[in-house]
């Protein structure tokens, strides 16, 4: 099936479960998991990346788009995430970092830059490409982050807390700006957040890590 598809998943640490879910993400939806800290929450996102190493131990599956994850590098898996603290490369330009993010399979330097002028223009960031990141706001920063990683072609997002550094008004801007895209690109997309209206304002299922319903 179309989508992020987590069945029977399960992690356990030293034999306790700490997440336990049955969930289906269609393309352009957005799951909330909301928990308190320690509940889970990153040790799920790192299973889906394929990042988990010991204590933790996984059964069940994860599937995207009808590929089954299992034993595929994170590099293979295409699932992009998008993180709390996600930092530009200091060294290079704003068009530099979106450009790194391009996957080899945009040929040429002309397709390449056309790229990422679209994604610029995308993130209201038409002029900015030359600045060096540090001389951005952090609202400009958050967007520059989603568009490098939405422009290496994931099939899945996942957001871990990435507006929680964000002032209130500026939490609210970003977030739609995040949500928009990943609806644009079709993206299932899973949230990670301590925030209700961050979980509100996705529009999705809200659940802990042990899969029971926060839905209101
Ligand atoms: N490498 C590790 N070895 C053993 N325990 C770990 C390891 N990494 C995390 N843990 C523990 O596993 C549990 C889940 O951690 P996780 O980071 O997934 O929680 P979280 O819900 O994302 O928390 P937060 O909201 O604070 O980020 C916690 O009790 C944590 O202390």
């Amino acid at each position: 099936m179309n989508g992020l598809v987590l069945q029977g998943l399960t992690i356990r640490r030293d034999g306790v479960p700490l997440v336990d879910l049955d969930l289906c993400v269609g393309r352009g939806e957005i799951a909330t998991i909301m928990g308190p800290s320690g509940s889970g929450k990153s040790t799920l996102l790192a299973a889906i990346i394929g990042d988990l190493a010991p204590p933790f131990v996984m059964t069940g599956r994860i599937e995207l788009n009808g590929r089954d994850l299992s034993g595929l590098s994170t590099q293979r898996r295409r699932v992009g995430i998008l993180f709390q603290d996600d930092v530009l490369f200091p060294h290079l330009s704003v068009a530099g970092n979106l450009a790194f993010a391009l996957p080899a399979t945009v040929r040429g330097r002309a397709a390449r830059r056309r790229q990422v002028e679209e994604a610029l223009e995308s993130a209201g960031l038409v002029g900015l490409g030359g600045r060096d990141p540090a001389t951005l706001s952090g609202g400009q920063r958050a967007r520059v982050a989603l568009m490098r990683t939405l422009l290496a072609e994931p099939e899945a997002l996942l957001l871990d807390e990435p507006f929680s550094r964000l002032d209130a008004a500026r939490r609210a801007q970003i977030r739609s700006f995040v949500f928009e895209r990943a609806r644009e690109w079709a993206l299932p997309v899973l949230l990670v957040t301590h925030d209700a209206e961050d979980a509100a304002a996705a529009g999705g299922p809200i659940l802990d890590p042990l899969g029971r319903s926060l839905s209101a």
